[in-house]
């Protein structure tokens, strides 16, 4: 099976990328830490790799608002590198936590939704001094970290290929995910766009907004994680490269019989294969 190589970013104030590079490493792809600064050096290092990852921390600080600066330095300074991730269409990109935080900045997780067909014009956005989703600050306006219960929706999204729930650890302060309106909502929902969402540990989802701590930050329709419309770009927040090893499970010590591997390695795994 061929090897994609995987940048996972790093800036000042990553503080996941050791162990994203690992989780992506023991799945099968080779992965490399790659310093932003450098990027901005020589923006042409992006073609090394297939898969783009940004990784969970707190990118500068989360200064002004979590993600905004390192989305921004993006935007500005590495069009190209972002353009030969999302739009060339052989190629991945991941944002865990942080990660979400800055694709949600750029726009690219929520592209193509909440435009107005014109008559015989061009789509213009229905509004463009409002983005048609955001993260903002969980409802209890803390940083809460805890293990929350995923279900996988009807999805194009390659990293949630065969999955239906999984068990993963979240720890966030801005990870409340609101659209502009409900026509947002519905179109990101229709697309299987909203494809990872808090549920119970059942599996179900009885209400559009779960009761805290089932749906952690208040989130519109319990959402914890959107990819675009190819499948090929996925935001989560909470963190699968923390739950790759059976022994990370909160209960490890009293299950009886111990899975291989934890929850979140499939996401990974199933990038890599998405290049076999
Ligand atoms: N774990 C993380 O990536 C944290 C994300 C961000 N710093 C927040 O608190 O919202």
């Amino acid at each position: 099976m061929p090897q994609p190589r995987v940048l996972v970013l790093r800036a000042p104030g990553t503080n996941c990328d050791v162990e994203t590079a690992h989780a992506f490493e023991l799945a099968g792809a080779v992965a490399e830490r790659v310093h932003v600064g450098r990027l901005m050096e020589n923006a042409a290092l992006a073609s090394r790799y297939q898969i783009l990852c940004l990784p969970g921390g707190f990118s500068y600080g989360d200064d002004i608002a979590a993600g905004r600066i390192l989305a921004t330095r993006m935007r500005r300074h590495l069009g190209d590198l972002m353009h030969h991730f999302v739009d060339s269409g052989d190629n991945l990109v991941l944002g865990i936590c942080n990660g979400m935080q800055v694709l949600m900045r750029l726009g690219v997780l929520t592209s193509g939704v909440g435009q107005l067909q014109t008559a015989g014009g061009p789509a213009e956005s229905a509004d463009d001094s409002i983005p048609p989703a955001t993260l903002t600050w969980n409802n209890h306006g803390r940083f809460e970290d805890r293990w929350v219960n995923l279900a996988v929706d009807k999805t194009p999204c390659v990293f949630l290929r065969d999955i239906e729930q999984m068990y993963l650890p979240m720890a966030h302060a801005e990870g409340k995910f609101i659209a502009r309106d409900a026509e947002v909502l519905e179109e990101l929902r229709s697309a299987g766009r909203l494809a990872l969402r808090y549920c119970e540990p059942s599996g179900e989802i009885q209400s559009e907004t779960l009761p805290f701590p089932i749906n952690p930050n208040g989130g519109d329709a319990n959402v914890a994680g959107v990819c675009d419309a190819s499948g090929r770009v996925f935001g989560l927040m909470p963190h699968p490269e923390r739950h790759i090893d059976a022994t990370q499970h909160p209960f490890w010590t009293r299950r009886k019989e111990q899975p291989e591997h934890g929850e979140g390695l499939q996401m990974f795994r199933n990038a890599v294969e998405w290049f076999a």
